[in-house]
């Protein structure tokens, strides 16, 4: 299978730090990715690029052999971390901002996740808890028909209720064989499980990638565990 989403030489500075020295990504269509990595790696610089919202300062993304930008706007769904929506918002108008905002947004699968997700479409942006939050997120993201998503730290502060209602809301929302998913986490041990690839950022660096089963056999350990090993 051709890569899907491809990444050369790619580097990043922020005035004088270098956030990427150097990435090289070869991503099939159809798998889910663990971007594996400590705070200040380089995680979120290198989703904010694949989603177009930050260019590289060299190198360069391929999506379907198209540069990240209005081209791929409607290929690409990325989750930010933190909170990306108005306070004066319900949970239902957050939907109907997304619906006007993305033409592959699905209304039935956002029907279908508001379920999943125990949320209430009445309820106001900001008496949501963080869990609540980050379910509402991933819902949104989620319901678009999108060919790459890109969940940047979805599990970070959640409880291990919302954690597992996540994990099962990530499942339940990629295509098999139509998209791919990149998470960012430092949380490895809860969602290693689902991972096809890991990819280990340390610095701006890859430090190692590859298949996550095959990685487990070769070196007996689960992926939290090399996680730890490599990235000390
Ligand atoms: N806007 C910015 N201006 C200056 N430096 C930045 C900026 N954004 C990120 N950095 C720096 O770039 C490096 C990589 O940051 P990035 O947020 O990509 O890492 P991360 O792995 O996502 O971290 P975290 O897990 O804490 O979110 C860090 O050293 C960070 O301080």
């Amino acid at each position: 299978m051709s890569d899907f989403l491809k990444a050369v030489n790619l580097k990043k500075r922020y005035s004088s730090k270098w956030a990427l020295r150097g990435v090289d990504l070869n991503i099939e269509k159809g798998r889910i990715v663990g971007l594996l990595g400590h705070n200040g790696s380089g995680k979120s610089t290198l989703l904010k690029i694949i989603a177009g919202l930050l260019k590289p300062t060299e190198g360069e993304v391929l999506i379907d052999g198209k540069r990240p930008g209005l081209a791929t706007k409607g290929i690409v769904s990325f989750m930010p971390e933190g909170s990306h929506l108005y306070k004066w918002m319900r949970i239902k108008d957050a939907i109907s901002f997304y619906r006007e905002m993305f033409d592959d947004f699905n209304g039935d699968k956002a029907e279908d996740y508001l379920k999943l997700m125990a949320l209430n479409p009445e309820d106001k942006i900001t008496s949501l808890s963080r869990g609540m939050m980050e379910r509402l997120k991933l819902l949104l993201v989620l319901s678009r028909n999108a060919e790459i998503y890109l969940l940047d730290e979805p599990l970070s502060g959640i409880d291990p209720l919302s954690r597992d209602k996540i994990i099962t809301g990530i499942l339940e929302g990629y295509r098999e064989g139509e998209s791919s998913i990149i998470i960012s986490t430092h949380m490895v041990s809860e969602i290693e499980k689902i991972f096809d690839e890991v990819i280990f950022l340390d610095h701006g660096e890859v430090m190692m990638s590859g298949n996550a089963d095959e990685m487990r056999d070769q070196r007996g350990k689960s992926i939290e565990d090399i996680f730890k090993e490599v990235l000390q």
